[in-house]
């Protein structure tokens, strides 16, 4: 609905919650959402939640605020280090593997449901504590505590407006973050008792002289992002920035399986692509896929996959059209003659660019053939008609894990499973699958083929 306002050349101006909402138009509001420093993104997603403060709040809470928002990136950024990623490649690979194994060896499966576990467990790898990631039933207990996978589907904004009811989902969320408060103090009370240093993020920002008041927000603006109640969104307004990118990885990671399994050419390439890494890196052929593939090092994952590129750009831009958000907290801007005042919000729909056919021709056919100048990525990002990752003031922080994240769930996937695309009843479907974007939580493909079928091959 808003990218054809928007496409309509018209600058559309809604009411959400009471909120008034602006879709900018054209470059000139393009580059005043993206590149100004008095539209704010944090504030901007509060609109979902129904409970955005009043402006004067967000500027008296601003400093303090800004100053967490300011930790929480600098520990992502020392987190996500070149020499950090290197070394984590072979636990990734572990945990993958681990989780795949853990997957039924023919039957038919929810592909949505899996990669967010597998995303959720390479997370918890990288970003928190060893404690949740080392052992499977730990992890899902996690997952179970927070409704982790529940919270999300049952997130609206009905639950926004009853928050105060017992029983509530808002209740239950509050509950289950209070209780995983208590988990996390735990595992720093007995590394402390036990004198147990580990090779973590947690222990990386306890090295930095964290305190668990710091760890604790850190570790749900990254992980348990579609958990939080609306009281914490002011504390924790990161969670909603970030939710969706967690979710983001999984949903990326299911369109490529399924867009290369309507696409042969580009299976192969990608299969040709995988096999002279390892053909590179790790000849023998006598260990087990996981351990070939974490012996790539991470200049060749990031450097060497032309085509693994392509295929991931080609689809975000196809699957990322969720909009963007900003609110304005400074003085009232004028958008093509239209006034946005001092606490307003704006939405800013990935689609406008990225499906629109000036910029990509037969803008719904998936073609990594796009892509094939390496070079366009970025030009099209300076152009503004590539959004997918952020442009401007907030570009995304996650985008080098993100890919890693993908491209290995691809590979060991690939190499151990064969797959179709089928509905309940066992169906296969052979056409290119449509992704509905109105399923903005798992954005399944239209019509029945949701699942698909994975038979383990057995070499594997
Ligand atoms: C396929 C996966 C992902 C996609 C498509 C994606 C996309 C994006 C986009 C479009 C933005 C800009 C939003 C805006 O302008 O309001 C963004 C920002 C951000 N992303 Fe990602 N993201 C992904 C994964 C991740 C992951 C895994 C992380 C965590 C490590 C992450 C961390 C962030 C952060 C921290 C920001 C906000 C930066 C800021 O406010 O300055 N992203 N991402």
């Amino acid at each position: 609905m808003a990218t054809k306002a928007s496409l309509s050349g018209k600058t559309p101006k809604f009411s959400v919650f009471g909120h008034t909402v602006v879709i900018p138009t054209g470059e000139q509001a393009r580059k005043l959402f993206f590149f100004s420093r008095t539209l704010d993104n944090g504030e901007g997603f509060q609109i979902l939640t129904g409970h955005a403060p009043r402006i004067e709040e967000v500027m008296e809470n601003r400093p303090a605020n800004q100053k967490r928002f300011a930790l929480f990136i600098r520990r992502t950024h020392s987190l996500l280090h070149r020499d950090r990623l290197e070394k984590l490649i072979p636990e990734l690979f572990s945990d993958l593997n681990t989780h795949m194994n853990s997957w039924p060896k023919n039957d038919q499966v929810d592909p949505f449901a899996n990669s967010f576990g597998l995303m959720f467990h390479m997370t918890m790898r990288s970003q928190c504590a060893r404690e949740f990631a080392d052992d499977l039933s730990t992890l899902h207990g996690m997952g179970e505590l927070l409704r982790f996978w529940n919270s999300e589907q049952e997130f609206s904004f009905n639950n926004a407006f009853t928050s105060w009811a017992p029983g509530s989902v808002v209740q239950k969320r509050k509950k289950a973050i209070g209780d995983l408060y208590g988990i996390l103090t735990d595992i720093i009370k007995k590394r402390g008792d036990e004198g147990r240093c580990e090779n973590d993020a947690f222990q990386f920002m306890l090295d930095q002289g964290d305190t668990i008041d710091d760890i604790f927000p850190y570790m749900l603006w990254i992980v348990f992002i579609g958990t939080a109640p609306s009281w914490v969104v002011s504390y924790f307004w990161p969670l909603f920035v970030l939710r969706k990118f967690i979710f983001s990885s999984a949903i990326v990671a299911n369109w490529v399986l399924m867009f290369l399994k309507t696409h042969p050419e580009w299976d192969t390439k990608v299969r040709n692509e995988l096999q002279s890494l390892c053909g590179e890196h790790c000849p023998d052929l006598a260990l087990p896929a996981h351990v070939r593939f974490a012996q790539i090092p991470l200049d060749a994952w990031e450097g060497s996959t032309p085509v693994m590129e392509a295929v991931i750009t080609e689809t975000v831009r196809i699957v990322s059209t969720e909009p963007a958000f900003r609110r304005n907290i400074g003085g009232d801007v004028e958008l093509n003659g239209l006034k946005v005042e001092r606490g307003e919000f704006l939405m800013y729909p990935f689609g406008i660019e990225q499906m629109n056919k000036d910029n990509y021709p037969n803008p719904s056919t998936w073609n990594p053939a796009r892509w094939a100048d390496p070079a366009k990525f970025e030009h099209d990002r300076s152009q503004g008609k590539f959004l997918g990752w952020g442009i401007g003031m907030h570009p995304c922080l996650g985008m080098r894990i993100a890919k890693l994240y993908i491209k290995f769930t691809v590979a060991l996937f690939i190499h151990n499973f064969e797959y179709s695309r089928v509905d309940r009843s066992g169906k296969v479907y052979h056409d290119v699958p449509v992704p509905n974007l109105s399923d903005t939580h798992c954005l399944l493909p239209k019509g029945k083929g949701h699942f698909l079928h994975i038979k383990r091959k057995s070499e594997s």
